[in-house]
């Protein structure tokens, strides 16, 4: 049999509602949710602000911890506190690449540190591995030495990709990557992102609120609403046969329809 490469089963996650003097509600981000991703494959996560797509991911990742639920990784249970192994097969992209590079390193050591702690590789491999990395995300090895805040968002993303990419992982989970750069920028990311899977068989579960973009990119696509999956469906059958309500809605609130801004 072959197993799902990541398969989240009954997934809860509640925050809040331990208020010492405040009777605070607990807000119940993610309520029974169940994904598989298959090998190379891409999984659109798709659904409104506040639909836990983010919690969602982070727990997929091990950022956060889930309540209860399993997370397998070929058919075998995920520890919570995750393995390096885990870390590098399964890696984490953000939504917003300039603060999560960190100021105080050059792109240099930003990508050497994911080769440090996992592959323990020579000097010179590292060095030649990172320029390898900005190759692949189209990034001149001149810029190697600079720090985050001298680059645009769309570059500051492209090395957000790179990092992800150093320990050579199956699995990038990435959260609205491209949601805050201009459209253009966008197109080129969503590119960059269908290449490198072609080229390493890469698998992404693809977080995004942009329907155009879920519809650019992935195989499948699953419809978040209130902490619940209330539709998963390969991308044509959901495009132009939605069952669940809120999916029709979701549709038909795409200003302008859907267009394809990956050959746009
Ligand atoms: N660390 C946290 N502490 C308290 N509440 C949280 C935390 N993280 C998420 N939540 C709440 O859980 C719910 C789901 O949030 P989540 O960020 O997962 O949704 P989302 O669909 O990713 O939304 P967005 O696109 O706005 O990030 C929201 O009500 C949010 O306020």
């Amino acid at each position: 049999m072959t197993h799902a490469l990541l398969e989240a089963a009954d997934l809860h996650k509640s925050f809040g509602g331990d208020g010492w003097f405040t009777k605070r509600q607990p807000v119940h981000a993610v309520r029974g949710v169940s994904i598989a991703v298959r090998p190379s494959e891409t999984l659109g996560i798709v659904g409104e602000s506040g639909s836990g797509k983010s919690t969602l991911a982070r727990m997929l990742v091990g950022l956060e911890t889930p309540d209860s639920g399993t997370i397998r990784m070929e058919g075998h249970a995920v520890a919570k506190r995750r393995s390096l192994d885990f870390h590098r097969q399964v890696q984490f992209v953000f939504q917003d690449a300039s603060s999560a590079l960190n100021p105080r390193k050059t792109i240099r050591r930003i990508l050497e540190d994911p080769l440090n702690h996992l592959l323990g590789l020579t000097r010179s491999r590292r060095r030649e591995r990172v320029e390898e990395l900005m190759a692949l995300v189209h990034l001149r090895p001149e810029f190697l030495d600079r720090y985050p805040h001298e680059f645009s968002g769309g570059q500051a993303q492209r090395i957000g990709i790179a990092r992800a990419l150093a320990a050579k992982p199956r699995l990038i989970v990435l959260d609205e990557p491209v949601s805050a750069l201009d459209v253009s920028i966008q197109a080129q990311i969503l590119l960059l992102l269908k290449k490198l899977q072609q080229e390493f068989g890469l698998a992404y579960v693809f977080i995004s609120h942009d329907l155009a973009v879920v519809e650019t990119l992935c195989d499948r696509v699953a419809v978040m609403r209130n902490g619940e999956i209330v539709e998963q469906a390969p991308r044509t059958t959901l495009f132009s046969q939605p069952r669940h309500p809120y999916t029709k809605t979701l549709l038909a609130s795409v200003p302008g329809g859907l267009a394809d801004t990956a050959t746009a």
